[in-house]
């Protein structure tokens, strides 16, 4: 029987966040091995563990698993939160895909300038409120249910949590004229698996300051 998922990466949110909100909602609990020298990814890379040299790296299953989406597909499809049927996973593949995009914008936020970080900040925000949140309003309002899919919790419902979460750190009342989405963020968030994730201590990350970006850089010669 398999250990404990190991999570292998640098200390920020970056490409691995998603993956660890996955897991605490499907109430798995995982180890991290944080890199924290140059060294640290160089010996997983002389190790073999890497299969192109990048983290994120997931121990599972006896697996080495890399490749973010690879990855999420696998723990989506392991604890049931990938849908009951093709149909279902391919609407769920087609939301994750918009908050893949929408937190995309914010994946480097870290490492840009002061300057940069309010045009980006703008910028996301701006989408978020014209494009995506726009759309999934408006699947809530069509499906009609707590849930975007089916009416179980999914990997879609988890991801459009962090997406909400993290556009609200940049702009607090993001969700305004967004009725449906801030009962769905209410309705989630009260999970209890996603509960205990949102208060303090978990192993969410908290918003990367400078110290961890230097880091981050230090790791992987960014
Ligand atoms: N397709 C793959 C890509 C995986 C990937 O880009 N891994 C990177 C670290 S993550 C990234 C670093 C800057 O882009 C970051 C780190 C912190 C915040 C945001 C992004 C890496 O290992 N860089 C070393 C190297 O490429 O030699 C996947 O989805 O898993």
């Amino acid at each position: 029987m398999s250990g404990k998922p190991v999570l292998h990466y640098v200390s920020v949110r970056g490409r691995m966040e998603p993956v660890k909100w996955l897991l605490a909602a499907a109430g798995v609990e995982f180890e991290e091995r944080i890199l924290k020298t140059k060294d640290d990814l160089q010996k997983l890379r002389t190790d073999g563990c890497l299969l192109f040299q990048q983290v994120p790296m997931v121990e599972i299953d006896g697996m080495k698993m890399v490749q973010t989406r690879a990855i999420l597909n696998y723990i989506a499809g392991k604890y049931n939160l990938y849908g009951k049927d093709l149909k279902e996973r391919a609407l769920i593949d087609m939301y994750v895909g918009g908050t893949d995009d929408l937190m995309g914008f914010l994946l480097s936020f870290p490492f840009l300038s002061a300057e940069d970080k309010v045009k980006q900040c703008a910028f996301v925000v701006q989408k978020a409120t014209s494009r995506y949140f726009p759309a999934y309003e408006k699947v809530l309002k069509d499906h009609g249910q707590d849930f975007l899919v089916g009416n179980r919790l999914s990997w879609a419902d988890i991801h459009l949590l962090e997406a909400i979460l993290m556009l609200e750190e940049k702009k607090s009342d993001a969700l305004s004229g967004f009725p449906l989405l801030q009962a769905f963020k209410k309705r989630i968030s009260s999970i209890p698996t996603i509960k205990k994730f949102l208060a303090p201590g978990s192993k969410r990350k908290p918003i990367s300051d400078d110290k961890y970006v230097e880091t981050v850089r230090r790791v992987l010669r960014m």
